[in-house]
């Protein structure tokens, strides 16, 4: 008999159904719901797409730098771990927006580091996560996040609908992830999000190739804008992505092992 190994994507996903059932028993959908319309007075949602869309606009590159302490790939990647401090930095370099791991287990993430940062800048911020459920999307808003990860590769047709429209209901933008074709005929069929995102990781094996994006971009249609995601650590391989026509990039660890993540943004992105 074959026994199945569980990939890590399957692993953290089965460990995120446990979570939002603890997450559920502990605060009602009911609460969240008003600390979400609370949230959309206090923290409106600062305009996710609209922020890259004016980089671009201006000839330069749209770049969501992310603040990520750990990865279940590489490890730790930063100590001390500041996220105001990041923030700030990312900003006075010119991101377009911020990517906050939230995700604990794997990511060493949590919602206080995506406060941290939101508040400590006036970028729109994307809580990454490995989002399944309703729950989740109104936990984003709740947190002042301006738009939400949703991974192809975790979710059917119909539960990506829901969560790409409620999200959009809530005031939020929507950045959909996938790897290779099937997710991507799944993620066009179902969302109706102009923010496509082309992970070069393979979320299950791990393995990285910017080729992902190479051979994926062809069947984007033009009005959605496409982020390159994983895997971008040098000044070549953002001339290359720029060459081919991709200006939104997602970058997380170059920036994280740097002393100064700012700085090293602007030494992969200034011209
Ligand atoms: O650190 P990198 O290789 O620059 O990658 C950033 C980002 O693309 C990556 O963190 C990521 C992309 N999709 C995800 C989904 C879940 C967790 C993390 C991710």
């Amino acid at each position: 008999m074959q026994v199945e190994t569980p990939t890590i994507l399957k692993k953290i996903v089965a460990r995120k159904y446990e979570e939002i059932a603890e997450r559920k028993s502990h605060t009602p959908y009911g609460n969240l719901e008003v600390a979400a319309s609370v949230a959309n007075v206090h923290n409106a949602p600062r305009g996710f797409a609209q922020a890259m869309r004016h980089q671009i606009a201006i000839g330069k590159a749209a770049v969501i730098a992310e603040v990520k302490q750990a990865s279940p790939s590489k490890g730790i990647l930063r100590e001390p771990f500041i996220p105001a401090d990041i923030a700030r930095s990312y900003e006075r370099s010119g991101a377009a927006c911020l990517s906050v791991l939230t995700d604990s287990d794997f990511f060493k993430g949590h919602e206080d580091f995506l406060v941290e940062a939101r508040s400590a800048c006036k970028l729109p911020v994307i809580r990454k996560d490995f989002i399944v459920d309703e729950y989740q999307v109104l936990e984003a808003r709740a947190i002042g996040a301006d738009c939400i990860l949703l991974i192809a590769a975790c979710l059917s047709g119909d539960k990506l609908r829901q969560l790409d429209q409620m999200a959009r209901d809530l005031g939020m933008d929507v950045l959909v992830e996938v790897h290779n074709r099937p997710e991507l005929d799944l993620a066009l069929e179902y969302t109706e999000t102009e923010l496509f995102g082309i992970n070069n990781r393979d979320l299950h094996t791990f393995e990285l190739s910017l080729d992902h994006t190479f051979e994926l971009m062809g069947s984007v249609p033009s009005d959605r804008l496409i982020v390159t995601e994983s895997g971008i650590h040098t000044r070549d391989d953002v001339a290359l992505m720029r060459q081919k026509g991709i200006h939104a990039f997602l970058v997380g660890e170059a920036f994280m092992r740097a002393d100064d993540p700012g700085e090293k943004l602007a030494e992969l992105f200034q011209s």
